[in-house]
């Protein structure tokens, strides 16, 4: 955003501008961990770049004078299909008083949505569920020490947290070359107080990686779903699954549902499905993980596909444009998470810029609708859209 010497600061009128905000508002180590992907950021630019592929196929002459952006995920009556996806340490984006992941949640419940609170938050789980009657879901790294992971699980769920949302693409924590520069703090987890030091320091790099290696179990495997099944009655979403083999994993019967953040494969979806989770969110952990990893609209109708509407399928990534959460609707995803566009509105102005982040994308989807000739979310189809690949099949 480009302000002359003593000109007011306009009112951004869209996530990037926000995103400018933020750049000002925070230290450049913050803004860096925030904004950052993995090696090469390959798959950070594509994560955007692949949205930009896809067109509408827009229909006229349907009467949208009224368009309900209303939907249910496990359950939940919410006022969009837009949810707040779990990201680290809100106290970073919002120094100042005791209120970060708070603020994000308050902002959460005025806009009638789900949000997900990272199991690396700033502020604690017993915090955030006494601060407003937002829908939340509780995101878990399961760390070395099991019984810090099953203390947080049962936190979470006497806080009447809705679902586990498992992360499981983090054995390790992905590349992140600015962190390492900058030579990234480690987070101090209010959670964990009492319980486990997540004071480390690295050799000279990100202290972030040095803590992700010395806490993060790199052994996680399938089977120990069934064992997080074991001591919750929650739901549980997974996020990172991706090899064929996992079909070693036996069928643990669903007990209860069960939800599932899933980065990226289709053999993952149907193992995860297998494994009797009740969602699936499609994800590549915003392009912080492994690089030249798809962007995660490119393959979410894939693993649509795998899971033949056994469960609902979420995705993250990218999401900027009300358009970008019409796309991911077409190609199948129940419901989209977003990342940095609300770190980017706590950083510029707290609970209000969230706020704001989230209506601009609902605002914006809500016209897409009405452009596209689609009064409800159940309208919404995958004739509204042309993929790259149907641009280019229908050239041959
Ligand atoms: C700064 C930052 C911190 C994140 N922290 C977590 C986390 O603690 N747990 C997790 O499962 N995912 C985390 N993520 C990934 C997000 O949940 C989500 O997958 C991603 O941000 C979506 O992409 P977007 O930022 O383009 O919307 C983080 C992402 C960012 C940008
Ligand atoms: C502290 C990190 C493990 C949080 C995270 O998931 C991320 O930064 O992407």
């Amino acid at each position: 955003m480009l302000m002359f010497p003593g000109q007011m600061a306009a009112e951004p009128v869209n996530v990037s501008e926000f995103q400018e905000l933020a750049r000002l508002a925070l230290p450049k180590m913050y803004y860096d961990f925030y904004c950052g992907g993995a090696e090469d950021q390959h798959t950070l630019r594509e994560n955007l770049e692949a949205f930009r592929r896809i067109t509408f196929r827009p229909r006229i002459l349907i009467d949208v004078s009224r368009v309900d952006l209303s939907t249910s995920i496990l359950g939940y009556n919410i006022s969009m299909p837009i949810i707040v996806a779990p990201t680290a340490m809100h106290q970073l984006a919002l120094p100042e008083g005791p209120i970060r992941e708070v603020a994000t949640a308050r902002a959460a419940a005025t806009s009638n949505t789900i949000m997900i609170l990272s199991f690396t938050s700033s502020c604690t789980i017993e915090e955030v569920a006494a601060s407003c009657n937002a829908v939340r879901f509780y995101q878990l790294y399961i760390y070395k020490k099991r019984d810090i992971t099953a203390t947080l699980v049962q936190r979470a769920e006497k806080n009447g947290y809705k679902a586990i949302v498992l992360t499981a693409d983090t054995p390790r924590l992905g590349r992140r070359e600015a962190d390492i520069k900058n030579k990234m703090i480690a987070p101090r987890l209010k959670n964990l107080e009492g319980l486990f030091s997540t004071k480390v320091t690295s050799d000279g790099g990100s202290d972030l990686e040095a803590y992700a290696k010395e806490t993060m179990d790199p052994s996680l495997c399938w089977k120990d779903i069934g064992w997080l099944r074991s001591i919750t009655k929650l739901p549980i979403l997974i996020k990172g699954v991706l090899t064929r083999e996992d079909g070693k994993i036996k069928f643990i019967p669903r007990l209860n549902s069960v939800v599932l953040t899933l980065d990226i494969l289709p053999f993952a979806a149907r193992k995860a499905v297998q494994v009797g989770v009740d969602g699936i969110i499609v994800s590549n952990h915003g392009a912080r993980q492994l690089d030249y990893s798809p962007a995660t609209i490119s393959v979410l109708e894939e693993v649509v596909r795998a899971v033949e509407g056994r469960v609902p399928v979420l995705m993250d990534g990218g999401i900027r444009r009300g358009t970008d959460v019409f796309k991911a609707l077409a190609l199948g995803a129940q419901a989209v998470l977003v990342g940095r566009p609300v770190i980017y509105g706590l950083a510029a102005k707290g609970e209000r810029g969230v706020q704001r982040v989230l209506e601009m994308l609902k605002d914006e989807f809500e016209l897409t609708m009405a452009l596209s000739g689609c009064p409800s979310v159940k309208d919404i189809t995958r004739r509204h859209v042309t993929t790259e690949h149907e641009r280019l099949h229908s050239m041959l």
